[in-house]
């Protein structure tokens, strides 16, 4: 950028990422912290690209009956964008206009990375979890980062720079409690602040030895590293098992196949799975961590058919489906596959070694819709359908919607 230009630009549409779409001379601008409907003046961050350039919102000049005061006045469009705090990059959006914004990207994944155009999909919609009514309060798991002078802070939106906050409006009170905002961390990078079901708030500093926490979902208790993988919204582990539970088709699920959890973490969709279908259901968690898998095992351990497999998926799977004989073969065809992969997704090799064990239904929990829209795309040529779809607002006030879907064998 030679100098920074300003431009007026009537914002049309919602993108994939929290960001809107404006059209100038032509040309595609994505914009942040604006809302469709608005007119905005915009500073352009990024000009290099021929096909599209980026800006940042810096005065709302026609504003949109959805925008409100931000839930987070450290990240408020009364800021200069670069002081902006990130993390919370819908908080300027009413809560009920964030989930339809959500509900456009998914349907529009679907569309344009699936190529599917199905009622399914038009019939989504973004479920509200239980919380508290403004969308605040929800976070167990805040990770600040430490800047030279040993500050700690959230990073600015879209950038490395620590921002100094007074509160974390997202986090549970707990942790906003625990957040040690004040104080100095001098040397070190991150500090994380943990809240557990039990046991209060922690604090997690740099790459501190971990210790086991505990968390509840229902009447069961799950034990894991403080520094390991949770659900971060206080009801999402609950909310993420019933989902799960109910997209299994229960005329499809044999207790007795080669039922698979992968990308497991400690075992929370295995059991949820297994709880679902009884003590008899056999289920294989797979998870590369191997201390997740060393709880998931613990975890589990009440149904005698499940275990947990340390391993990458990607090798584990095509270890799986090589030395598989015919009677496992039959095991993995009557199967039920419940995966909950990272942002990136399954990616084609995964999908393509599920595709090929053939297992009668598979349950796919994504944090990514395009993500998802892709491998439901690369599904669907291994001859499997969308045959169920729901969404969930496990993030207030940020962009991120996850999504539950069952495939079905055609
Ligand atoms: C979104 S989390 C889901 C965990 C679990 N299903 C839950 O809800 O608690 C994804 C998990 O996949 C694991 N993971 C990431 N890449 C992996 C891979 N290639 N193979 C196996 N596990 C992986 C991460 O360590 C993490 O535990």
């Amino acid at each position: 950028m030679a100098e920074s230009k300003e431009l007026e630009l009537d914002v049309t549409n919602i993108a994939h990422g929290g960001i809107s779409v404006a059209r100038h001379d032509g040309r595609v601008i994505f914009v942040s912290d604006a809302i469709p409907g608005e007119r905005v003046l915009a500073r352009i961050t990024e000009d290099s690209k021929k096909s599209f350039w980026r800006a940042e919102t810096v005065k709302v000049i026609e504003p949109s009956e959805h925008r409100q005061m931000h839930v987070w006045s450290s990240a408020s469009v009364a800021r200069a964008p670069e002081n902006r705090a990130g993390g919370a990059e819908f908080g300027h959006i009413e809560l009920s206009h964030q989930r339809e914004l959500k509900r456009q990207v998914v349907v529009d994944s679907l569309q344009r990375f699936a190529k599917l155009d199905s009622p399914i999909a038009d019939d989504v919609i973004v479920e509200a979890l239980p919380g508290a009514d403004d969308g605040t309060g929800w976070r167990t798991r805040v990770r600040l980062h430490v800047d030279a002078s040993g500050r700690p802070g959230p990073y600015a939106a879209r950038s490395h720079k620590v921002i100094a906050v007074t509160e974390l409006p997202l986090a549970t009170e707990l942790v906003q409690e625990a957040a040690p905002l004040d104080a100095k961390f001098v040397g070190e990078e991150h500090v994380d602040i943990v809240q557990a079901a039990t046991g209060g708030a922690r604090l997690i500093v740099g790459d501190q030895k971990p210790s086991t926490i505990t968390e509840v979902v229902g009447d069961r208790e799950f034990r894991l590293a403080d520094t390991g993988f949770w659900q971060v919204h206080t009801h999402a582990a609950q909310t993420l098992t019933t989902a799960v539970q109910e997209a299994i088709a229960p005329a499809l699920f044999d207790t007795k196949a080669h039922n698979l959890d992968l990308y497991g973490g400690v075992g929370l969709l295995a059991a949820a799975v297994a709880d679902r279908f009884g003590s008899g259901t056999k289920i294989t968690s797979v998870e590369s961590d191997a201390t997740a898998t060393g709880f998931a095992s613990r975890n589990l351990a009440e149904w005698i058919g499940a275990d947990a497999a340390t391993g990458r998926v990607e090798r584990w799977i095509a270890q799986l489906a090589a030395t598989a004989n015919a009677h496992d073969r039959a095991r993995l065809r009557a199967a039920t596959i419940v995966l909950d992969p990272p942002r990136s997704g399954a990616g084609k090799q995964v999908v393509q070694a599920i595709g090929g064990l053939q297992p009668a239904q598979i349950v796919y929990v994504a944090c990514d819709p395009v993500a998802l829209a892709r491998d439901i795309g690369l599904f669907a040529e291994r001859g499997y359908d969308l045959t169920a779809l729901r969404a969930f607002d496990l993030f207030p006030h940020t962009h991120h919607v996850e999504a539950v879907a069952t495939l079905t064998r055609r």
